[in-house]
């Protein structure tokens, strides 16, 4: 273990600024510092040296990380701005956005996994704003979970949001924890989908699968 002057072993938040530990109950609504403490703690326990210039900073730079970016997703307050539009023209067909960049983190290793969503649906009396189908998608990726609870999610999200029932969903991810450590396989790729109302049946998840970029 490092000798550190910024002491991890009292019991409260560490503050890599002042070189304080403050007491956690006068932040403990603060989930960054709580982070960071509990981070320090990991980097100590692994033998990190956090003295170095480069580690300083590293507990306050990755609980930053969690909470303001890859992990937003588990804050509501997050959720993107939805801009829906009256289906003026009556539009009765699938719209498909294909290729949709995903990246989220799997709930047993804490490593992320990512790849590709598709989305298709069938309006009903509005349309969403397309930009919107890519941020809602990042945004309920951006959490610990399986890919099987995110790819339903993300179809139920879309049910509740776009007042159908018609939805498609699928996501094709490479796992980090299957990649780079375990098994150690980093040409496995996992495909997972959702289909609700008329994409149940086999007619319209063909033309759905058809209607994908296949590459
Ligand atoms: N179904 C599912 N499993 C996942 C997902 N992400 C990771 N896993 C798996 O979760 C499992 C956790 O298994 P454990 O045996 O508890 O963990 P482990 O000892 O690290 O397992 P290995 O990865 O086989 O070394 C592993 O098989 C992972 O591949 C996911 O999105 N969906
Ligand atoms: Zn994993």
């Amino acid at each position: 273990m490092p000798t550190n002057k910024n002491n991890s072993s009292h019991n409260g938040v560490y503050n890599s600024n002042t070189s304080q530990v403050i007491d956690p109950c006068v932040l403990d609504h603060d989930k960054q510092k709580v982070i960071a403490f509990h981070f320090a703690k990991i980097m100590d326990s692994l033998g990190l040296d956090r003295t170095d210039p480069s580690l300083q900073e590293t507990p306050n730079r990755v609980a930053k990380m969690y909470v303001n970016e890859v992990f937003r997703g588990l804050n509501e307050n997050n959720f993107p701005k939805i801009t829906l539009f009256e289906n003026t023209s009556g539009y009765n067909e699938m719209i498909l956005v294909d290729r949709i960049a995903l990246y989220s983190y799997c709930e047993h290793h804490f490593v992320p996994f990512f790849g590709e969503a598709t989305i298709a649906y069938i309006p009903n009396d509005h349309v969403i704003g397309l930009s919107k189908i890519n941020r809602i998608v990042q945004f309920i990726a951006s959490k610990p979970q399986i890919q099987e609870k995110l790819t339903t999610e993300i179809g139920q999200k879309f049910n509740e949001i776009l007042q159908t029932q018609d939805v498609a969903v699928f996501i094709k991810a490479h796992h980090l924890c299957v990649a780079s450590r375990g098994v150690e396989d980093n040409r496995s790729v996992t495909r997972t989908s959702f289909f609700s109302g008329k994409f149940q049946k086999e007619k319209m998840k063909t033309k759905f699968f058809d209607s994908m970029d296949k590459f």
